[in-house]
């Protein structure tokens, strides 16, 4: 959903900047004083209100942290909510009324049931995420409603005993002891939750949901990753489920139907997308909105929240969360970028081709020969990646036909060829990102044709993409800490800031080696195109890779970036091998000792720089594909 991830990432880069800091610790102190205090000024039918909103706000939580932590917007979170709330129901129905045992089980419960339908919804995105998850959330109203002897069916469970918060204090009959005892939970489990998000793990949640191709390509086991927050944010819901029957001692299919999950998702846009007290704060929104609606226009409450929806879209990118971090004047620029905003993208141009010198060949040797017996000079026994025969069909087109390609441990090794010959895809090859039809990929003595893209990083591949892969809300510093986590081979890292701080320590390293150190603590998002070039660089390194792939690096870069980027590759060290995929031949010639040309998928030539420059055959074919006024003498 991306009206979610884009509020949620927005948010993500004020609340991650110093003042975004700042302004969510005071805004969640003030919060809590104001919580605690709201007893003593309010009516008892406000705290009854605030009760219920805690407990939705809960259930917010838990959806903030899928959609905006892990990037799975979710509309399904009512299954685990219903399950924990029947549970506490069915616990109280047989005796057990220990408010701590309601919630320990609720939490288990819906932890449990998200575990059991994680395997299909966290291999899912976007729309079909969305799609899945409401199935998943009609499913277990239906089956509340159906299993009439647990459930109750459509009448629901009423007549639910009190519950007593722990054995020996009473129980909760009046509503402001129940407030205080829904408020304490939802303070310990929002405190949990804050504190794994704020810990390095919460980075790796950061990283899945912005950046998952970069995170792949450096090794991050992404899935199990969303697999283990599905399970944690299944637990949360429970807890918001167990509460609700503190509040209400009463459950039906109604508190579990559509109306709830998309009530739960407008609190998270408000909020902010990925604010757990942005979402307290839109659930509280929302339950005083439609308390003071049902007045006025009783029935005609969907309709104006529907309203209230399109407003706060519209109105608040960032949601809440983004005015308190950024502050009013911040909101009003984002507005106003939105209706000026003419959905064009805002994309650094197109990057200008640049082709081999058209000077005439002497004496030059036989590329076309070398280049059909797939040698690019690498013996056997010093080659670091064999390519036989690759293919990659898509439908009738063969993006990538039979290629045989060696490269020389330690080579910089370039691979030219004009627009569609099939470079970008040979590379996506390499890093796993593209299956292969048929051939065969040998990397550093294993067969890697069929290995996931992380197995192939955790082996020594590393890949700089076309447009350079950075997780933008996170800052530059820990952009290349997260790409060099997974090859430290340090366990611990995700719960101990100690090890991350130490990992960061050594992570900065590779920022000097592309000149960004005086820029570590900048959020990458805010970077120019030409700087995030070099940080998606930094990252590629960061894993002290064999192999570094690198897709167009000079696409966009102005001249001065080009020689920054230049001085970078020729300082690479030199156990690093590089393939190199570039249009730019004057960085080629520059910084490359090897080029293989390719043409409709096949190898044209193999040779030096020098000899693919003045060869007949490249050029006709090179030359043949784009307009000479383009085209840079190398
Ligand atoms: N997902 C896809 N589906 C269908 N065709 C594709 C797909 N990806 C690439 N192709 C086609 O495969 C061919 C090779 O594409 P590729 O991007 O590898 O070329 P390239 O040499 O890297 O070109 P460029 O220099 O423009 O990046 C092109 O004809 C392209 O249109």
């Amino acid at each position: 959903m991306t009206t979610l991830a884009t509020a949620a990432l927005r948010a993500r880069t004020a609340l991650h900047s110093p003042r975004g800091i700042l302004a969510g610790r005071i805004l969640a102190v003030a919060a809590i004083v104001w919580l605690i205090a709201a007893p003593y000024m309010v009516d008892l039918f406000t705290i009854i209100l605030l009760s219920q909103a805690l407990s939705l706000g809960l259930l917010a939580v838990s959806v903030a942290v899928l959609g905006g932590g892990a990037g799975l917007p979710s509309l399904g979170q009512v299954a685990p909510y219903a399950v924990g709330g029947y549970t506490a129901a069915i616990l109280a129905d047989h005796g057990m009324r220990i408010g701590v045992v309601h919630t320990l089980v609720a939490a288990a419960a819906g932890a449990l049931f998200n575990a059991l339908t994680a395997p299909i919804v966290v291999r899912t995105r976007g729309v079909t995420v969305l799609m899945i998850t409401l199935a998943v959330g009609e499913l277990v109203r239906t089956a509340a409603e159906k299993w009439k002897s647990v459930t109750g069916g459509t009448d629901g469970k009423s007549g639910i005993p009190p519950i007593e918060p722990f054995w020996g204090m009473g129980d909760l009959v009046d509503d402001v002891d129940t407030y205080w005892y829904v408020l304490l939970t939802t303070l310990v489990v929002i405190a949990l939750t804050a504190l794994v998000l704020r810990s390095p793990a919460g980075l790796l949640l950061d990283g899945a949901r912005e950046n998952e191709t970069r995170m792949r390509a450096t090794g991050h086991p992404v899935t199990r990753y969303l697999t283990v927050t599905y399970i944690g944010v299944g637990a949360i819901a429970g807890v918001a489920g167990a509460l609700l029957i503190s509040i209400q001692r009463y459950i039906s299919p109604a508190h579990i139907g559509f109306d709830t999950s998309s009530l739960v998702l407008l609190a998270v846009v408000i909020g902010g997308g990925a604010s757990l007290v942005g979402a307290m704060i839109g659930a509280a929104l929302i339950v005083f909105t439609r308390d003071w609606l049902s007045g006025p226009w009783p029935g005609h409450g969907p309709l104006l929240l529907g309203l209230l929806f399109l407003i706060a879209v519209y109105t608040l990118p960032g949601g809440l969360a983004g005015v308190v971090a950024g502050g009013p004047r911040a909101a009003w620029r984002s507005l106003a970028k939105v209706i000026r905003s003419d959905g064009k993208s805002t994309e650094a141009d197109e990057p200008t081709a640049s082709e081999p010198t058209a000077s005439e060949p002497a004496g030059k040797p036989d590329l076309a020969k070398r280049a059909a017996s797939g040698a690019s000079g690498a013996g056997a026994a010093d080659a670091l990646l064999t390519i036989t025969g690759l293919t990659r069909r898509y439908g009738a087109l063969a993006a990538v036909d039979g290629l045989d390609l060696t490269v020389r441990r330690g080579a910089r090794h370039a691979l030219l060829g004009p627009n569609g010959a099939g470079k970008s895809t040979v590379l996506a090859m390499i890093a796993g990102a593209n299956p292969v039809t048929s051939g065969t990929i040998v990397f550093d003595g294993c067969d890697i044709t069929d290995l996931a893209p992380a197995r192939r990083s955790r082996l020594g591949i590393a890949r700089a993409f076309q447009q350079p892969a950075v997780v933008p809300s996170l800052s530059v510093l820990d952009n290349v800490t997260l790409a060099a986590w997974r090859h430290a081979r340090r366990g611990g890292i995700a719960w101990r800031p100690g090890r991350y701080r130490a990992l960061a320590g050594e992570a900065a390293i590779h920022l000097e080696t592309v000149g960004l150190t005086a820029r570590a603590d900048e959020i990458a998002g805010e970077l120019s195109h030409g700087s995030r070039r070099l940080l998606d660089i930094a990252m590629a390194l960061a894993g002290h890779p064999k192999l570094l792939l690198l897709d167009e690096p000079a696409a966009g870069l102005t001249d001065t970036d080009i020689e920054l980027l230049a001085d970078v590759l020729k300082a690479l060290p030199a156990e690093v091998t590089m393939v190199l995929v570039e249009h730019n031949f004057a960085l080629v010639r520059e910084v490359t000792d090897t080029v293989t040309v390719l043409a409709s998928g096949q190898l044209l030539a193999t040779g030096t720089p020098d000899e693919i420059a003045e060869d007949r055959a490249v050029r006709d074919t090179y030359l043949g594909a784009s307009e000479p006024e383009h085209q840079e003498v190398g």
